[in-house]
């Protein structure tokens, strides 16, 4: 038991890995609802991490949309078109602050493209708006057939309920080249499919259809989980990573190194505890030091077998590769909308013992807990300048909800066959279950917190003593 904290050096990578050893690695961002989630805020997630110091022929970028909306398929065809300008005015001036709409609100140091890098920045966020605010996107203002075609699978029957599966090619590497005729990485857009009768497993389920469609894709060996609203403050996250997994004294059964999530725009006195302190900087060093901490939903790097079994297993994965296709490819696609449906998962183990597990709302805590009972470890990467910032909630009506959904999740894993109290006591040790107990049961404090609130308002009113008077003896104790 020792709370851990850890450092790595960047610039000593090179002396144990090559860039071309690098491990592919596919980004996975998730969104939901396009007026709950503004499109142009997932787009700038999505960029910040295109962004990254990282071989593009290694990067995929993969964006879930479970609200299976238009509005945000539009703002990403945009985003494709902004990145080729984006991306190598980042490379070539270095700059950090890589999400653009933090860079200009950063005032940033100016350079000759600065202005009209900007000014087109502002167009294609001023387009999206508009789109946004209209409600659909009109096909005259996209010049492009492929964009057009893909735009009208909206049709009169298309709810964000019951549709079928959408997986639209924005950008292939290799192919699809910036204006300085660089490569650019992949930009996958994907709205699994729904159904009214069947269930979709909320986040966990979304993340699934990432996994199986980035494997019909790409593959890559390491995963990245990112919510629509955390973008990357710091391009070289994935070299940091890197640090860690290419470490040849690394122990093998590390799984995943988890950044915690840092956020910004809350006011100096936070009088909702949005920062949530204790869980990112407190408890997740703690739990670096037994068998280490949780996943926290966004900000995860975790190598793609660990969701396919245990450290001793063999991957029950299909090892035929796809990535010498194209990922816009006629086989490839049709493979990738097969695994997008809503039925493909019906008697297999996924949601089980594959991929993010089925059985709560907050599937993060619930399946690296599981994870973790495999015999998975990991790390705890927390460096100085935030790997990744997002949003907290800034009003009571916002807090509210967000409680109450991770009540309901933490006790739906308290009270379940896999409750920390009961599973794995023997495989993960007491100390780590412990310390996942605590979360799972964290919504149990609302007892005695409510009782404390109200006790001694009631007592004041009734002339009720509820505290031991000090003459007493056991006041002695
Ligand atoms: O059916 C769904 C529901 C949510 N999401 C996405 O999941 C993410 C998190 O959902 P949000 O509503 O923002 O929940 P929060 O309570 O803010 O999220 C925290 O708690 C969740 C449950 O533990 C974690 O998954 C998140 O990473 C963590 O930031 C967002 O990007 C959503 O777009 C989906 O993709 N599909
Ligand atoms: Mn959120």
């Amino acid at each position: 038991m020792c709370p851990t904290e850890r450092q790595v050096f960047i610039e000593h990578l090179e002396h144990y890995a090559k860039e071309s050893d690098y491990p592919g690695l596919d980004v996975f961002i998730c969104t939901a609802d396009p007026y709950k989630e503004p499109p142009i805020d997932v787009v700038n997630t999505a960029l910040s991490v295109m962004a990254y110091d990282y071989p593009t022929e290694k990067l995929s970028v993969y964006v879930s949309d479970d609200g299976g909306s238009q509005l945000t398929l539009f703002a990403f065809m945009e985003a494709a078109r902004f990145a080729s300008h984006w991306l190598p005015y980042c490379k070539k001036n270095k700059i950090v602050e890589r999400c653009p709409k933090a860079y200009f609100a950063s005032n940033p140091s100016w350079f000759p493209e600065t202005d009209q890098i900007k000014s087109m920045y502002e167009r294609m966020r001023d387009g999206v708006e508009n789109v946004v605010k209209r409600g659909s996107s009109s096909h005259d203002y996209i010049p492009d057939q492929r964009e057009i075609e893909a735009l009208s699978r909206w049709t009169d029957e298309f709810t964000p309920q019951n549709h079928p599966p959408v997986i639209q090619v924005l950008l292939e590497r290799g192919k699809d080249k910036d204006i300085t005729g660089h490569d650019m990485p992949n930009l996958v857009y994907i709205s699994r499919e729904k159904r009214m009768d069947s269930a979709h497993h909320f986040k966990a389920g979304a993340l699934n259809v990432l996994l199986r469609v980035s494997a019909t894709m790409t593959k890559a060996p390491v995963i990245l989980t990112l919510d629509s609203d955390m973008y990357s403050n710091d391009p070289q996250t994935p070299l940091r990573v890197l640090c860690y997994l290419l470490d040849p004294s690394m122990d093998p059964k590390l799984g995943y190194v988890q950044f915690p999530q840092i956020f910004h725009g809350i006011n100096k006195s936070d009088i909702y505890g949005g920062e949530l302190r204790h869980v990112f900087q407190v408890q997740m060093s703690g739990m670096d030091g037994l068998a280490g901490p949780q996943h926290v939903g966004s900000g995860g790097f975790f190598r793609r077998k660990i969701f396919f079994g245990g450290p001793s297993e063999t991957p029950e994965m299909n090892q035929d590769q796809l990535t010498s296709k194209s990922i816009r490819s006629r086989e490839v696609l049709a493979m990738a909308h097969h695994v997008a449906g809503c039925n493909f998962e019906n008697q297999t183990k996924w949601g089980t013992k594959m991929g993010f597990r089925y059985g709560s709302l907050v599937e993060d805590l619930y399946t690296s807990h599981q994870l973790q009972c495999e015999g998975w470890k990991s790390i705890n990467c927390k460096p100085k300048r935030p790997a990744f910032l997002g949003n907290s909630p800034l009003n009571l009506h916002v807090l509210l909800n967000q409680t109450t959904r991770w009540s309901v999740g933490l006790l739906e894993i308290a009270f379940c066959k896999y409750s920390p109290i009961i599973y794995g006591v023997r495989s993960i040790n007491l100390l780590s279950g412990l310390g996942f107990a605590y979360y799972a049961f964290w919504p149990v404090w609302s007892i005695p917190l409510t009782i404390y609130a109200f006790l001694s308002q009631l007592a004041l009113l009734n002339s009720a003593s509820i505290f031991p008077k000090v003459c007493i003896s056991s006041m002695v104790l």
